[in-house]
Formats: structure tokens, C-alpha cells, sequence
């Protein structure tokens, strides 16, 4: 991370601590709450610029016997993290998302998120999160992304007719 850091201010609409932060796009795989196999995120608002959300580890996200599978822990941090940018405005997407994997996170387990923003520098928004199975002081999984803000209408145009929720989207009902 750069050592020259912009000064973060909290967005005055953002959520407050406690309170949910609403879903970017109802059909997200990570917080859309109609994505048909989506990992259904309910996210909060944390301390200072974080936010947080539990997870229950269900049978269909099992990679080795009986564990998480990797790719679903990675995605969950991507949506936990990536909702971060939201406290400070800006809507912004992952550019480098990087995972350690420390303990076997085992199915049945219910997984706690928190993921804070770390510095801005310019566009690009340094985040960590750190998940845990109910100890904060024993964590099984920490991570690190960068997120580079963008123009949503701009930068999804050219996609939006793709979406589930296309018609939706084309009448300019939602925001993305
Ligand atoms: C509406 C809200 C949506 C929220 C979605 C949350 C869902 C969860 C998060 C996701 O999964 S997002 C989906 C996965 N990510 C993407 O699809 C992003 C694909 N990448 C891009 O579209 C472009 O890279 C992007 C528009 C983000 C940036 O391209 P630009 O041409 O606008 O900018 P540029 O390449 O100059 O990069 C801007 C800054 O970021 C830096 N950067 C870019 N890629 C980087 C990288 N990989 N690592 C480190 N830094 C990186 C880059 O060096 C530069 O730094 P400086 O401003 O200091 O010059």
C-alpha cells in the first residue's frame, strides 16, 4: 500500500454502524438476495470503515470433505470487501484480490466477515478482511484487494442488456 494516503470521510448517506447496507445489484452472486445459487450476503455496516456479515458453510459450497471450498470463501470476501467503497461513495470494482487460506473452514460452521477499507489513493481503495468461525482471535482466512472506483452507468453499459435484470435496468429503475 502507497504511503501517501487520502483522508477517508464517510459518505453522509452511507449506513450507519449496525445498520444493513443495501445490495448493489438484487441479483449479485454474493449479496443479491434473487441470485437463484448466490451466496446471499446480508451485509452490516461495522466501527469505522468496515463491514460485516455471517455466512453459514452449507453442503453445496463443500470443496474438500467436509470444508469450504476456496472459491466461495474468495467470492465472499470479494462482495464483503467490495461493499467497503460504498461507506466512503463511490461505487468500485476488484482489481487484485488476494487470499490466505489458514484453517479448514468446516461445513455446518457459520463463517464471520469483516472487511475494512486500509487507504485511498486516488481511485484505488486498499481493503483487508479477516474472517473467523466465532473467535475473532483466531482467524481461518485473511485477505487483501484493491478496489478502483469507476462511473457504474459507464463502465456496465455495454453489459447491462446482459443482466437478469436487463428490462429492469434499460427502464433506469435500478441503481447500479
Ligand atoms: C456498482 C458497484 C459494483 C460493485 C461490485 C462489487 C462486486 C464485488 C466486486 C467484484 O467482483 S467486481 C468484478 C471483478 N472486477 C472487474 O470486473 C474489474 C475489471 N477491471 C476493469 O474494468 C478495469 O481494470 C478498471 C475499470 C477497474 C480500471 O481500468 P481504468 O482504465 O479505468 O483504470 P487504470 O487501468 O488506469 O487503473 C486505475 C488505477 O488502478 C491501478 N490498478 C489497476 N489494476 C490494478 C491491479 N490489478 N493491481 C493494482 N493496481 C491496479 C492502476 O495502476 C491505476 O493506478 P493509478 O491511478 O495510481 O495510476
Amino acid at each position: 500500500m502507497p504511503e501517501e494516503l487520502d483522508e477517508l470521510v464517510r459518505h453522509p448517506k452511507t449506513s450507519r454502524p449496525g445498520e444493513p447496507m443495501r445490495p448493489h445489484n438484487m441479483v449479485c452472486f454474493g449479496c443479491g438476495e434473487q441470485s437463484p445459487r448466490g451466496l446471499h450476503l446480508e451485509m452490516f455496516a461495522g466501527e469505522g470503515f468496515s463491514v460485516v456479515a455471517e455466512m453459514p458453510v452449507e453442503h453445496w459450497m463443500e470443496g474438500g470433505p467436509g470444508v469450504i471450498h476456496g472459491g466461495i470463501l474468495s467470492s465472499a470476501f470479494d462482495d464483503v470487501m467490495g461493499m467497503t467503497p460504498r461507506l466512503i461513495g463511490p461505487a468500485a470494482v476488484t482489481v487484485h484480490l488476494q487470499v490466505d487460506f489458514m484453517r479448514p473452514i468446516p461445513v455446518g460452521e457459520t463463517l464471520h466477515l469483516r472487511a475494512e477499507i486500509l487507504g485511498k489513493q486516488g481511485r484505488k481503495i486498499y481493503t483487508e478482511g479477516v474472517a473467523h468461525l466465532g473467535d475473532p482471535t483466531t482467524p481461518v482466512a485473511r485477505a487483501h484487494g484493491i478496489f478502483v472506483t469507476i462511473d457504474a452507468r459507464k463502465h456496465f453499459a455495454e453489459h447491462v442488456e446482459r443482466s437478469a435484470r436487463a428490462d429492469e435496468f434499460k427502464a433506469g429503475k435500478p441503481q447500479v
